[in-house]
């Protein structure tokens, strides 16, 4: 997060890490107590190896008293995804097992009417991503709250010039963004999830270059699907 702050510790319950040998490479939140959703180019670098997903953190590093890692018995990158381009990027990890719910650990609805958050509406981002443009990683986490901005305005062609599809939405990205590591986050406004945070240009902090999300609302029916297939 770029131009953020720190965030009130353990008020995000349903933030996750999703990590790699003990190092956070992307966000996620906790969608169903045993199911955590984020962006399916998460696993590019990571071949076939599975995430360990990290719940209930504020600090990385500190022992916190709900702070818990859990294995990943299953991974499901939407089908559409690809490294081509920014479509259907969401991830569905499946944990060993249901995850412990407490006063760290909640899930966050997501939005399930598929109609476009205004713009202007001002809603919120978290992540343990970069914090600058040199690629200094936060302990803890960080948050920066977001205006929306248009499709048409997102799909000027000095901005993402028509790439961005009815499954995404965008956020003014000047000074105030996401960054390398918020991937796999949610974009929450009003208390619920709108969208996941997706690297699109890769670029930060730059106005020319909003940034991009992959709405939930399209994409109910899919994750109903797998979890309920994957629950048996
Ligand atoms: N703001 C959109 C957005 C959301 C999520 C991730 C991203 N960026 C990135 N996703 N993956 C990346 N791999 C390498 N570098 C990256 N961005 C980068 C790194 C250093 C300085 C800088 O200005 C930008 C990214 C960008």
């Amino acid at each position: 997060i770029l131009g953020g702050y720190e965030a009130r510790p353990h008020l995000k319950p349903f933030m996750a890490s999703l990590q790699l040998d003990g190092q956070h490479v992307c966000g996620g939140f906790l969608v169903a107590e045993q199911w955590v959703l984020s962006a399916a180019h998460c696993t590019e670098e990571t071949g076939d190896k599975l995430f360990q997903v990290l719940l209930g953190a504020h600090s990385l590093t500190e022992q916190e008293p709900h702070k818990r890692l859990y294995r990943v018995r299953a991974q499901f990158p939407h089908p559409g995804s690809n490294k081509h381009n920014n479509k259907d990027d969401l991830l569905l990890l499946q944990l060993e097992e249901k995850a412990e719910l407490n006063a760290d650990v909640q899930v966050l609805p997501f939005q399930r009417e598929d109609r476009d958050v205004a713009p202007d509406t001002v809603c919120e981002v978290a992540g343990w991503g970069i914090t600058s443009h040199s690629g200094r990683r936060p302990d803890r986490l960080q948050q920066v709250e977001r205006p929306v901005i248009s499709r048409d305005v997102c799909n000027h062609r000095t901005r993402h010039d028509g790439t961005i599809t009815n499954n995404m939405m965008c956020t003014d990205s000047r000074r105030k963004d996401t960054c390398k590591g918020d991937s796999g986050g949610p974009l929450v406004c009003g208390g619920v999830a709108e969208g996941v945070v997706t690297a699109g240009s890769r670029v930060c902090g730059n106005y020319k270059k909003p940034a991009i999300y992959t709405r939930l609302a399209p994409y109910a029916a899919w994750i109903d699907g797998v979890m309920a297939s994957a629950d048996g």
